[in-house]
């Protein structure tokens, strides 16, 4: 039985040691060292080990719950540093880099992903707040993680970068926070910038979201500048929550995680009534009932507390077994105490469809499990099992967007040291039969064959975006052009001052997983911005690209299309894969077509290659090598009829599709 374990308690945050000794003294494993804890910890949990603090002291007039917003980049993880270091929630060492973004990939590439929140103890006038911030991320794809921030809010930091003004995501989340009837605090960022325009920012606000420039702050999160202005000014523009302490307990369930400590986490706005550790809680979404192994605050760790009472934001523990248990949007009420569930949210919808498969089938089931760890904390993603001819067994997944899957492979690929190939991203389609029955399609291989398509099928669908893109007026001549050349209609162009320009515009979500995006940064020199929102789906002329091998269909790089593109795509795949498939010893012909019809033909002419030529007389030993070197270069092939395909042929279609 165990005696001893040892746990370091470090900023709030349990930290175990390497070596956990049973009472005989033999070394057990650090995770059932953390099994039986965690068992304890549930079941007798000692309060005074755990330094829970009391926020009871905290009414609702006493609690603000605010979010920062901006366009991406525009310092709103700085900002929140700042805000952390004058509460003393962390030390003010200079060295702090935007504490709330944890993910390794978030770091690396210097975005946010997941929204992250932390509370503080702030006095004004003579008075202890808690402020309770909640950090969002500012790209297009995580706009859904925006919202959900902004339901535990009753009030939101709108920043600017001066120098930039206003980018398509300002305007965006300023309509979603508007939209959700949130007090808007405008501040401009940044004004420590040479290039900084401060008034020019201002007006632009003005303008765009008739907001009078008198009411804008002006500060530079990195140097500090007017940074004791910011908590004031939300203390007293936003209101603060409202709800009832002798009501029954109510809160939402705004955000979840898995935290290997304690499992799952729930981050909760308390809407009614308290909750504490030991209560009994009912999830309105299963019914199913939990027992409350800890509440607390982020501070910005994992910090418990005694209790967690109305108009608080935090988070509690539970025996819950998985994320996929915690819907984001439930409500939770104490058993036998049942209210009336709040408004949810919208499920997160994939706009974004990848395969993904191991380079090595061998490591089917190590994947299998990377795949699902990840997925727990990022519910966003949609996960099925698919079978390829061509790559074998794997899986379709379905994402945000495609910073969203890019984020997803390199945190695979960085996080869990997975080896995968992951497929050029489609859109899901939709089919019309003639009988009244819609299907989606999320691969190229349900696509109907030409058959089907003439006898039962009435149209063929593909969903479309309200895209806004911002930019400096020099460029109006090219993002028209960027716009109609990508199937996009153009709806409306105004101007935000006399230099900027707001064009509105319809385009395919097909488009934009392509090659849109780069394409809008080169064009305009990296001045524009962009954002869309889903437009719903339209009727379009629709085919499939089927890519053959010596008359063999390869599954893994067919794609569906619209109808205009299919002449170049077809001629572009043809090509690029005769200067990939290495010469073999027989013609090998590449073809694409189209309902059967043949678009673009190429051949790699053969090659008699003995790779024991230069091995004169009989050195047997030194021709087994080399033989055995060509065996193992041919088990990184894959079998397509008789043409073996390299990884990197694969890899090179793939991934030059996608730019
Ligand atoms: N000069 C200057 N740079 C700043 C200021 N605030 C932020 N930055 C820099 O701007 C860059 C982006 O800042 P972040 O805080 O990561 O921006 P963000 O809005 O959180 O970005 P996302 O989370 O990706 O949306 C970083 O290099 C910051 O150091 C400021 O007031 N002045």
């Amino acid at each position: 039985m165990l005696q001893t374990w040892v746990l370091v308690v470090q900023a709030g945050r349990r930290v175990w040691t390497r070596n956990y000794w049973s009472s005989k003294g033999t070394h057990i494993s650090s995770s059932l060292a953390r099994r039986l804890w965690q068992q304890t910890y549930i079941t007798k949990a000692a309060d005074s080990k755990r330094g829970e603090i009391d926020i009871s002291t905290y009414p609702p007039d006493r609690i603000r719950n605010f979010s920062i917003i901006a366009h991406i980049d525009h310092g709103k993880s700085t900002l929140a540093d700042r805000l952390l270091e004058t509460t003393g929630v962390i030390s003010k060492t200079g060295k702090n880099r935007q504490v709330l973004d944890k993910l390794k990939v978030e770091r690396e590439r210097g975005i946010t992903v997941k929204a992250q929140s932390a509370s503080m103890f702030y006095e004004h006038d003579g008075q202890k707040y808690l402020m309770n911030l909640i950090d969002t991320p500012g790209h297009v794809d995580f706009s859904y993680e925006v919202s959900r921030s902004l339901a535990a809010c009753q009030g939101t930091i709108l920043l600017v970068d001066a120098a930039q003004g206003i980018q398509a995501q300002t305007v965006a989340n300023f309509f979603l926070a508007f939209g959700e009837g949130l007090e808007v605090i405008p501040i401009l960022n940044k004004v420590d910038l040479p290039t900084a325009e401060p008034e020019r920012a201002a007006l632009q606000i003005e303008s765009a979201f008739e907001i009078p420039t008198n009411n804008i702050l002006h500060i530079s999160a990195k140097t500090g500048l007017g940074i004791d202005m910011v908590l004031p000014s939300v203390i007293e523009k936003i209101p603060p929550p409202t709800g009832s302490a002798d009501s029954p307990f109510k809160a939402l369930l705004f955000d979840t995680w898995y935290d290997k400590y304690v499992g799952v986490v729930c981050l909760i706005a308390v809407k009614d009534g308290a909750i504490k550790r030991g209560d009994k809680i009912v999830s309105s979404y299963s019914g199913t009932k939990y027992e409350v192994a800890e509440v607390g605050i982020m501070h910005p760790e994992q910090k418990p507390t005694t209790q967690l009472q109305v108009g608080q934001v935090g988070y509690i523990a539970c025996n819950m077994k998985t994320v996929a248990e915690a819907h984001v949007g439930d409500t939770f009420y104490k058993d036998k105490h049942p209210v009336e569930p709040l408004p949810g949210f919208e499920p997160a919808k994939s706009m974004v469809f990848a395969g993904i498969f191991p380079i090595d089938a061998g490591e089917f089931d190590r994947l299998n499990e990377s795949i699902q760890k990840l997925t727990l904390n990022d519910s966003s993603v949609s996960v099925h099992k698919e079978t390829s001819a061509a790559l074998g067994q794997g899986w379709r997944l379905g994402f945000l967007g495609t910073l969203h899957m890019d984020v997803f492979r390199q945190r695979l690929e960085e996080e869990y040291d997975a080896n995968i190939l992951m497929t050029s991203p489609t859109v899901p389609y939709q089919i019309k039969y003639k009988d009244g029955i819609t299907k989606f399609i999320r691969t190229p291989s349900e696509f109907p064959n030409a058959i089907v398509m003439q006898e039962r099928v009435e149209s063929t669908m593909e969903p479309f975006v309200s895209s806004t893109l911002i930019f400096p007026e020099q460029y109006l001549g090219s993002m028209l052009e960027l716009c109609s050349t990508h199937r996009g209609d153009i709806q409306t162009h105004t101007y935000l001052d006399e230099s900027r320009v707001m064009l509105k515009c319809k385009l395919p979500m097909a488009e934009i997983v392509t090659d849109f995006y780069d394409r809008l940064k080169s064009k305009s020199q990296g001045f524009a911005s962009f954002d869309y929102e889903e437009a719903g789906y339209a009727r379009s002329d629709l085919v499939k690209l089927e890519v053959l091998l010596n008359g063999e269909p390869v599954d893994a790089l067919a794609a569906v299309m619209h109808k205009s593109s299919i002449a170049t795509a077809g001629r572009d795949i043809a090509k690029r894969l005769k200067d990939v498939i290495r010469r073999q010893l027989f013609d090998i012909s590449i073809q694409t077509t189209s309902n059967g019809k043949v678009i673009a033909r190429e051949t790699v002419k053969q090659l008699r290659k003995d790779v024991t030529a230069k091995c004169y007389g009989g050195d047997a030993r030194r021709k087994m090598k080399l033989l055995d070197k060509q065996k193992e270069g041919k088990k990184r092939m894959k079998k397509i009829g008789r043409v073996e395909l390299p990884q990197e042929a694969f890899l090179s279609v793939m991934t030059k599709s996608q730019e």
